[in-house]
């Protein structure tokens, strides 16, 4: 197996909370894996760290052969890295088409300077982006919508939306925090689709879920974190059955 994101020993205190308490895993390239585990485990601060919003303690990433981990935000989202994010206020009143074409970050059009010597580069990347949007609006069945305000969306569509904006930047890897919660089954199904569908394209997912079932049907390999660390990790099959997790899950306290 070809590991594309190795996590090491990482740790996160905040004020003398210890969130991430020496969580060691790796991702394989071209999986969708999961991460579950009852609350406060550590999973969304490990997240937020993998994704450089918090800087580690302690503790080493590793991502496409590279160290992350002392990296901002922006850097990780250009070595292929991205998570997705809710649509906040300011992009619900924007159209669909708007939310789409501001997410990438890379654009020549973005400096002040240099669309006035080089108009015509600007120009081309604009249609770039413009084609990579719609074809997003293609795939994700979001044609109709395009010039529909972001905030009319149903919950649903709203996650699609999101999961566009992330598939703007072409990334290897995808971070997804509980995108099905609150999403009706019959879009669950249809996000769980595409989400297969791209991890056949190659794209790597690591998804935060509280839905077990789901997590069951679309994971290979699923880690179970409690108390900042890495409890267990296997096939799901395996993991329903293992005594640590249900444990974890019930409050028992394992010493050691
Ligand atoms: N910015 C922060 N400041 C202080 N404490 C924090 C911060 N972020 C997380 N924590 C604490 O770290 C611990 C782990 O929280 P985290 O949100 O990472 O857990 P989680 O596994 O994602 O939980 P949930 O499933 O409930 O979302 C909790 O005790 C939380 O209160």
């Amino acid at each position: 197996m070809d590991t594309i994101l190795s996590v090491k020993n990482l740790k996160k205190t905040f004020d003398g909370i210890t969130a991430v308490d020496g969580c060691t895993l790796d991702v394989e390239k071209g999986t969708i894996t999961g991460l579950i585990g009852p609350n406060g485990a550590g999973k969304t601060t490990l997240f937020n760290i993998i994704t450089g919003f918090y800087k580690p303690d302690s503790g080493e990433i590793v991502f496409k052969n590279k160290k992350i981990d002392q990296l901002p935000t922006y850097k990780i989202t250009h070595q292929g890295l991205v998570r997705t994010f809710q649509i906040t206020k300011a992009l619900n009143r924007m159209k669909v088409i708007e939310n789409l074409m501001l997410s990438p970050k890379k654009q020549t059009g973005e400096s002040l300077i240099w669309p006035i010597f080089n108009p015509k580069k600007v120009g081309k990347e604009e249609e770039e982006i413009r084609d990579k949007a719609m074809e997003l609006l293609e795939f994700f069945d979001l044609m109709e919508l395009k010039d529909e305000y972001a905030g009319a969306l149903s919950g649903g569509q709203k996650k699609l939306l999101e999961l566009a904006r992330a598939l703007m930047t072409d990334p290897d890897m995808i971070l997804l925090d509980e995108v099905f919660a609150g999403v009706n089954p019959t879009l669950s199904n249809k996000l769980l689709d595409y989400i297969k569908e791209l991890r056949d394209d190659g794209v790597t997912f690591f998804l935060i879920e509280h839905d077990i079932p789901l997590v069951m049907e679309a994971c290979q390999e699923v880690y179970v974190m409690s108390e900042g660390k890495v409890i267990a990790k296997g096939e799901p099959e395996e993991i329903k059955n293992d005594q640590k997790v249900l444990d974890a899950y019930l409050g028992v306290v394992h010493e050691g």
